[in-house]
C-alpha cells in the first residue's frame, strides 16, 4: 500500500505530561478505529465522551472523541480526534492500540498538512503560513503568518495567474489570425495593457515589502569592537539578563553569544562577538575569526568603543552604528569629542544611560528594514524569488513582443508557471519534502 493511502496518527498537542493531550488520526481507517476504540461512531463534529478500549477490550482512558468524516474537514480524509489525559503511559497505550490496526502508522512531520495540501484544502502559501504561525515567536511574525494562512498572497497569485492566462489567450488568438495575414492590433494591444497593469501591481507588492520574508528568521545585530569596551555589558542591558560573562579582563568573550530579542514585535538576534584584537593565541585567533565572520553577515553592526577612540575595523556590507560606551567616565578627564548624530550613540552600558535611545533606534531600523509588516504579503524567500521571476517574465514579454508574438506568449506561459509553483499547483515535487519536513509532527 502506498504510504499516502495509509492512515496516520500523531500527538498534535505539546510534550507530555500535560493536562490534556490531543491525538489526531487521518485516513481511511479513522472510522473503524473510532468505532473499535470508543465502542461506537459518534455523531459527526460532536464532542462525545467515551471510555477508550483497545482491541483486547482493555481500558485505555476516559476520553473525549470527535469524528470528522471527510472530505469536508481539515485534511479532506476521514479524521478522528482523541482528547485524552496527557500522561506518557496513557499516550503509550493509545499509540499501541492505534498501531495494532493494519495500514495505520505514526505520521511524519507536517503530514496532516501535506495531505490537506494534496487534497486541495490549502495552497502552498497557506501551508507555509500555517507552519510560520506555529513557529511565530513575536507578534509581527504571528500577524504576518496569519495573513499568509488566510490566503492573502494565494488569492492575489490566483488572480494574477488568471489574468496572465487571459493575456496569453489574446496573444495566441492573435498568432492564429496572423497565419492568415496581419496580426490584429486589437488583440495584441489589450493583451499588452493587461501585462503592463499586472507588472505594475506585482512590482508594487515587491517594492512595498521591505524584507518582510526575513521576519521569519529575524534581524541580526552584531555588537563588535575592541576588547574590553563593554560589549557583553551592553548585550546584558539589551537582554536585561545575564547572558554574556562580563569580566574586567580583556578577551573574555571567546565565542559568539546570541540572544533573541522581541523588539516591538520584531524578532532581533543580537550577537556579542569576541573582542576584535591582535593575538597570538590560536584559540583566541579562532574566536576573532568567528566574530569577524558573524559580524560580516549581520544586518547591522553596533561598533562599540570606549572614550579612547578606536578606529572601526569591520568588513561587510551592513550599516555600522558608532556607539561610544562608558560615557560615565567622560567627566573624569576624557571629554567626549563629538555629540550623538546619525548612527552615532553615547551610552553607559553599565549604568544604562542612552540604552533606551539605542533600543528605540533599533526598533526604527527594524521597521524600515521590514518595510512595515502591515503590508507584508511575502512571507518567504521562495515566494519572493518566484514573484521576481514573474515580474521579470512580464517585463521580457513587453520587450520581445516586437520581435514576435510567439516569444511574448512563451514569456507569459513561463510567468504563469512560476505563479503555479508559488501556489504549489505545478511542478513542486522537488520542494514539497523540504517545506513539509520543517513542520511539527502532528500538524
Ligand atoms: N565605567 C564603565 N565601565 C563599563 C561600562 N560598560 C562596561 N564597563 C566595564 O568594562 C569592562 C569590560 O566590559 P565587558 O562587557 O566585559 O567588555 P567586552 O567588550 O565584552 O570585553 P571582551 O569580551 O573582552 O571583548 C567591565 O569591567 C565592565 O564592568 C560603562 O558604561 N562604564
Amino acid at each position: 500500500m502506498h504510504p499516502r493511502d495509509q492512515t496516520i496518527f500523531a500527538l498534535s498537542s505539546g510534550r507530555p505530561p500535560s493536562a490534556i493531550a490531543l491525538v489526531r488520526v487521518s485516513g481511511p481507517q479513522a472510522g473503524r478505529i473510532v468505532t473499535t476504540l470508543a465502542g461506537k461512531l459518534p455523531p459527526p463534529r460532536m464532542a462525545t465522551r467515551a471510555l477508550l478500549r483497545d482491541v483486547g477490550q482493555r481500558p485505555i482512558d476516559d476520553a473525549v472523541v470527535l469524528w470528522f468524516p471527510g472530505p469536508a474537514n481539515a485534511t479532506g480524509e476521514d479524521v478522528a480526534e482523541f482528547h485524552v489525559h496527557g500522561g506518557r503511559a496513557v499516550l503509550a497505550a493509545l499509540f499501541a492500540a492505534l498501531s495494532a490496526f493494519a495500514d495505520v502508522r505514526s505520521a511524519e512531520p507536517g503530514e496532516f498538512t501535506r495531505r490537506a495540501f494534496e487534497n486541495g484544502k490549502l495552497d502552498l502559501t497557506e501551508a507555509e503560513g500555517l507552519d510560520d504561525l506555529i513557529h511565530a515567536d513575536t507578534d509581527r511574525q504571528r500577524h504576518q503568518a496569519l495573513r499568509q494562512l488566510k490566503g492573502l498572497l494565494g488569492d492575489r497569485a490566483r488572480d494574477w495567474r488568471a489574468r496572465i492566462i487571459e493575456a496569453s489567450a489574446l496573444i495566441e488568438a492573435g498568432i492564429d489570425f496572423s497565419d492568415e495575414g496581419d496580426v490584429p492590433a486589437e488583440l495584441i494591444a489589450p493583451a499588452l495593457a493587461k501585462v503592463k497593469a499586472l507588472l505594475f501591481e506585482i512590482e508594487e507588492v515587491l517594492a512595498g515589502q521591505g524584507r518582510s520574508e526575513r521576519l521569519r528568521d529575524g534581524l541580526v545585530v552584531a555588537i563588535a569592537g575592541p576588547p574590553n569596551v563593554g560589549k557583553s555589558t551592553l548585550m546584558n542591558q539589551l537582554a536585561r539578563r545575564e547572558v554574556a560573562i562580563v569580566s574586567p579582563h580583556a578577551g573574555t568573550t571567546r565565542d559568539v553569544i546570541e540572544v533573541q530579542l522581541d523588539l516591538d514585535g520584531y524578532p532581533v538576534t543580537v550577537i556579542d562577538t569576541a573582542g576584535i584584537r591582535e593575538t597570538d593565541d590560536p584559540v583566541e585567533q579562532e574566536g576573532v575569526r568567528r566574530a569577524r565572520a558573524r559580524a560580516a553577515d549581520a544586518d547591522l553592526v553596533l561598533w562599540l568603543s570606549d572614550s579612547s577612540q578606536a578606529a572601526i575595523d569591520h568588513d561587510g556590507s551592513a550599516p555600522i552604528w558608532k556607539v561610544r560606551n562608558k560615557i560615565d567616565l567622560g567627566a573624569a578627564g576624557r571629554p567626549l569629542a563629538e555629540g550623538p548624530g546619525q548612527g552615532s550613540f553615547q551610552i553607559s552600558a553599565s549604568r544604562g544611560d542612552g540604552v533606551l535611545e539605542l533600543i528605540s533606534a533599533l526598533v526604527e531600523f527594524a521597521q524600515t528594514y521590514f518595510g512595515g509588516s502591515e503590508s507584508g504579503l511575502i512571507g518567504r524567500t521562495r515566494q519572493r524569488k518566484l514573484l521576481e521571476d514573474v515580474a521579470a517574465g512580464l517585463r521580457r514579454c513587453l520587450t520581445v513582443v516586437g520581435e514576435g508574438e510567439e516569444l511574448a506568449a512563451e514569456e507569459l506561459r513561463t510567468a504563469a508557471h512560476s505563479l503555479g509553483r508559488l501556489l504549489g499547483r505545478v511542478d513542486v515535487e522537488d520542494i514539497l519534502d523540504v517545506i513539509f519536513r520543517e513542520f511539527c509532527v502532528g500538524k
